[in-house]
């Protein structure tokens, strides 16, 4: 092994490869005589793995890896190569794996997730979609096959029959997404048998830093019909009217609007001289407030998309277009109004989940990224996991400019557009990363006017941007894509099929440029990652400025800088700015990321209760057995006229049914009194220790509570002359469907905050007149 490997190998703060590597010299000694082996002796060397339990001696980890080597040789033609062994002990081992793009981690990926199953465990790989889940699964199954190891995948158009099938398999490929709403679906289930996801045993997570870091911020939310809220057509239509920064404001990290003084009596005007903090009439002030939000935070073609007439969300972590996910509560409506689209079925919150406790549930996790040191803390604070680096199959010899910066984003675009025309007159592939869908549109159109012909990749349909992403390094392509479109696809040099290989490595390879900086370095690692893979000459440049939201809601300040005749600032202390700026971002970020978990952690133990009492009920008879105390008259009536089965039947939906409306109302308390807590924080009490406070007392006597509904149906519930006790006669139903929401830390600035806004500033205004 070459030295700089070696010096690789014992990385400060990440996981000790050295044990690892020791063991390399002995799997390749292994080569030979497995080699002689057939196809079958070679899956029975696998099975006799199986004869013992976790976690893999030194011995049996030599022949894991030497006969997955081998059987990936001969089902996929890859040789693996060491470092990749390196991962696949890591991840073993239950770490993150950082390995770089292009390096194979998912067939790194794959050897530790049947190196798990021979050992009998049951493996979910869970990816960021469901297109990488279904490519990856296809991709890897002959090595499964020559292991003996059963594998399958779920998407989003996956049956319940077939999502059970597939978890039945030893590995199962699902995006984070799909399991969690699974995970979710399966909480609400009357009947066992409509369960789908088994206990869980090991995660193995593709991309993790986006899974566990990215994703982690916001909540997987199962919501369930109810009734249709009116499109307020009236408020879209005169918040449309209001002049930002006179009328509203919006807060630096743009996540809440307000009125100002002089929105506040534009807006009581335009509605007749109302008074809109009447205390006698609450109901229009948060309708202004949806309005505005819809208005002005979220954007179409940055937030959302509108297609066939609906709204559809764009999941800002992903870049991607979200089936079946909305706003909470009114907004999905408010944005609906604005654009003036069919208002869709509103529903109330059934149950939620963050990843953090989806994937926590499992004993054993571990995952692979490109990029994970830079949150190793994260990962340790947050999942207790450790992070190895894994050194490349051949050193990284792509070019990283860094930083150019301009007074202007005027002045970045005709610098970028400058740039791209004279590499591209050379003809090396161009790949341009932007912060949204709206960007890249507008940036691909200056491009074509300036006669720069380019392809967008824009949060559309993963299977199309894959086949897109993997075109561009052909000669003169120029590609523009938002942050993590196409992503787990790679880029060859010379297009997919390497026919123009040549010409392309004399031009210096791909070379990504960045149409601004990402919200986090590692993102700006990720994109820089496209170029440079397995060794492959390549570049990568930032262009920034001063006025990107990055910098400007980020840095302490942004005025007193010298540019030059184009704009461009070289001042190092500016340039230590802007990463200054992406630092305060990442703060932000994790902060968002860790109240997220702090207010989870006591609803987290709320619906452990609520599910242990569910699961006794559903599987143990609790109901019945409770609703035979609680009503004995009555029980025995109905067991008289329809037999026990069919009243321990309908005493099981019954219960579960108030325990579910009960659960469900309880989070919809919960989620008010969080927003409700920002006033208190006024009063300089810890929030979190307020949420707290009426949190716990709000629990209490929950399941009795539900109990005792439940016995108050039960008494009406009648037997029919069929012999069978209709539930749904008594107002037991369960919603007609569910869907997923997407919710932000804050969704909306609620009309409490309004208030504080305003009382704050007449607090303010009163200390200036005294
Ligand atoms: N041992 C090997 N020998 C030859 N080719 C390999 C080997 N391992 C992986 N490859 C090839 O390298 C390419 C990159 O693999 P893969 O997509 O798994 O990389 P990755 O690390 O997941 O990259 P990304 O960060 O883009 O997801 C694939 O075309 C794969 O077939």
């Amino acid at each position: 092994m070459a030295e700089s490997v070696r010096r690789l190998l014992g990385r400060p703060g990440a996981v000790d490869l050295r044990p690892y590597s020791k063991l390399l010299e002995a799997i390749e000694a292994r080569e030979p005589e497995l080699r002689e082996l057939s196809d079958s002796e070679l899956t029975e060397k696998a099975a006799e793995l199986g004869n013992a339990e976790l976690p893999y001696d030194r011995g049996d980890l030599v022949e894991l890896c030497a006969v997955g080597r081998e059987a990936a040789r001969r089902a996929l033609d890859e040789r693996p190569y060491d470092v990749q062994l390196l991962g696949v002990m890591a991840l073993l081992d239950g770490h993150i794996a950082e390995m770089a793009t292009g390096e194979g981690k998912t067939l790194a990926g794959a050897l530790a997730a049947a190196g798990f199953a021979l050992r009998g465990q049951r493996v979910h790989v869970l990816s960021v979609n469901d297109y990488l889940a279904r490519r990856d699964a296809e991709w890897m199954a002959p090595l499964y096959e020559r292991l003996g190891v059963a594998v399958a995948w779920i998407s989003e158009e996956s049956t319940p029959e077939q999502r059970r099938a597939a978890y039945a398999a030893d590995v199962t490929y699902a995006s984070v997404s799909e399991l969690g709403f699974d995970v979710l679906r399966d909480r609400m289930v009357t009947d066992i048998a409509d369960r789908v996801v088994p206990e869980p045993n090991i995660a193995l997570i593709d991309e993790a830093d986006s899974v566990l870091v990215d994703e982690a911020r916001v909540p997987l939310v199962l919501a369930g019909a109810a009734e249709t809220t009116e499109a307020d057509l009236e408020m879209a239509d005169l918040v449309r009217r209001l002049t930002p920064r006179v009328h509203y404001e919006v807060d630096v990290d743009g996540r809440n609007v307000q009125l100002t003084d002089a929105g506040i009596d534009a807006v009581e005007k335009e509605l007749g001289g109302i008074d809109l903090y009447d205390e006698h009439d609450t109901s229009v002030l948060p309708r202004v407030n949806l309005a505005l939000h819809a208005h002005v935070l979220l954007q179409r073609d940055v937030h959302y998309v509108v297609r066939d007439g609906e709204v559809r969300l764009i999941n800002e972590s992903r870049g991607r277009i979200a089936l079946l996910q909305r706003w909470p509560d009114g907004l999905q409506a408010a944005v609906e109004a604005k654009e003036k689209v069919a208002v869709s079925e509103t529903g109330e919150v059934l149950d939620s989940i963050t990843v953090q406790s989806l994937v926590l549930r499992y004993p054993t996790r571990c995952g692979m990224t490109g990029t994970a040191m830079a949150v190793a803390e994260q990962l340790r604070e947050f999942y207790e996991l450790e992070v190895a680096v894994i050194p490349p199959n051949k050193p990284n010899v792509r070019e990283d400019e860094g930083t150019r910066l301009y007074a202007t984003r005027e002045e970045k675009e005709d610098a970028l557009v400058e740039e791209v025309a004279e590499v591209h007159a050379t003809g090396r592939p161009i790949l341009i990363g932007t912060q949204d869908v709206a960007e890249s549109e507008l940036l691909a159109k200056r491009l074509a006017d300036d006669g720069l012909e380019c392809v967008v990749l824009n949060a559309k349909n993963d299977a199309e941007e894959a086949g897109i992403i993997a075109e561009a390094g052909t000669h003169g392509a120029i590609t523009v894509s938002t942050q993590m479109a196409g992503r787990g696809t790679d880029i060859r040099l010379g297009g997919s099929d390497m026919a123009d290989r040549d010409r392309v490595v004399d031009k210096g390879g791909l070379y990504v440029m960045g149409f601004g900086r990402y919200p986090s370095s590692r993102l700006d690692d990720q994109l820089r990652g496209r170029a440079g893979r397995q060794g492959d000459p390549g570049a990568s440049v930032f262009f920034v400025s001063v006025e990107d939201d990055l910098v400007a809601n980020n840095a302490p300040q942004t005025r007193g800088y010298e540019a030059e005749g184009d704009g461009a600032i070289t001042d190092p202390s500016w340039l230590e700015m802007v990463d200054h700026a992406q630092r305060v971002s990442e703060g932000n970020l994790l902060e968002v990321h860790r109240n997220t978990w702090r207010y989870n952690q006591l609803i987290d133990v709320q619906r452990g209760v609520v599910l242990e009492h569910r699961e006794a009920v559903l599987t143990d008879g609790l109901g019945d057995r409770q609703l035979k105390h609680d009503c004995p008259e009555r029980h025995a009536e109905l067991v008289e006229e329809v037999g026990e089965e069919e009243v321990a039947r309908a005493a099981r939906l019954i219960t579960l049914y108030h325990l579910d409306r009960g659960w469900t109302d309880h989070n919809a308390f919960l989620a008010e009194l969080r927003e409700g807590i920002h006033l208190r924080f006024l009063g300089r009490r810890d929030p979190l220790d307020e949420f707290n406070r009426d949190a716990v007392p709000a629990f209490k006597g929950f399941l009795d509570e539900a109990r005792a509904r439940a016995a108050e149906t039960f008494l009406e519930a009648e037997a029919g002359e069929d012999g069978t006790i209709d539930v749904s006669a008594v107002g037991v139903k369960r919603p007609s469907m569910t869907w997923t929401y997407m919710v932000h830390d804050h969704p909306f600035s609620s009309a409490l905050e309004t208030v504080v806004g305003r009382i704050k500033g007449t607090v303010g205004s009163g200390e200036s007149t005294a």
